[in-house]
């Protein structure tokens, strides 16, 4: 039974009624946080105060997704803060694997994320330093795209050298996922969905999580 977390994006919360929202979507597993930078990504969001309020009031985890540049300088700062998961980009890393280990050193789980375009298996010998391997199903930058199902076979790919690894790195997707496209990412192999349209369009959120988990169960 594959586990199954939805993560909404705070980023379409009402900041004025942020603890109000939050307690909205209590049910989800953790609440994914879009950082952006507009350099790595062309959207700016929000930088690690904010992130650290919003985890002051979370009655859930957060997982931080940092979309910027020069992550080696920046990533440690969130695991500093207790963020309980730090989600860096390959892309925005010189040294990828260093990262990795200083996140966990400094309390947090590492998470990295990988572009569409970015093959996995460059990264594959590093699988046992992450918690989670992020691979995005939308280009970065904004919410609301269509799911990329040419996405599906790196992620049937990440999958299987997951599984033949041995390491219990979780297999993250974001971007794109509805009632309609999280099965196809489950049966690819992925084990935690991000969701922010699906979520926050919806009139219930919470309700919107439970169906999104029913429709992602294999
Ligand atoms: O990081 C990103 C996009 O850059 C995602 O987290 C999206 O913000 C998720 O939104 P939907 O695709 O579910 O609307």
């Amino acid at each position: 039974m594959p586990q199954c977390c939805i993560n909404p994006s705070i980023l379409s919360a009402d900041f004025v009624n942020l603890e109000a929202e939050l307690q909205r979507i209590s049910n989800a597993d953790s609440v994914h946080v879009d950082v952006m930078d507009n350099h790595f990504v062309p959207n700016l969001t929000i930088g690690l105060p904010v992130v650290q309020r919003i985890q002051a009031v979370s009655p859930v985890p957060l997982d931080a997704h940092l979309m910027i540049s020069d992550a080696d300088r920046w990533a440690p700062e969130y695991a500093d803060a207790g963020i309980a998961s730090v989600t860096f980009h390959a892309e925005a890393s010189i040294a990828p694997v260093k990262l990795a280990r200083e996140l966990r050193a400094r309390g947090s789980k590492a998470g990295m994320a990988l572009r569409p375009a970015t093959p996995v298996e460059p990264y594959l010998d590093m699988l046992p330093e992450l918690d989670m391997l992020l691979i995005m199903t939308v280009e970065p930058g904004f919410g609301g795209q269509s799911f990329l199902d040419l996405t599906l076979p790196k992620i049937r790919r990440a999958r299987a050298a997951i599984d033949g690894s041995g390491v219990g790195v979780a297999l993250q997707v974001d971007g794109g996922i509805t009632e309609e496209t999280i099965l196809r990412a489950a049966e690819a192999g992925a084990n935690v969905f991000v969701a922010g349209s699906a979520v926050y369009g919806a009139a219930d959120p919470a309700g919107a999580i439970d169906r999104l988990r029913k429709a992602g169960s294999l």
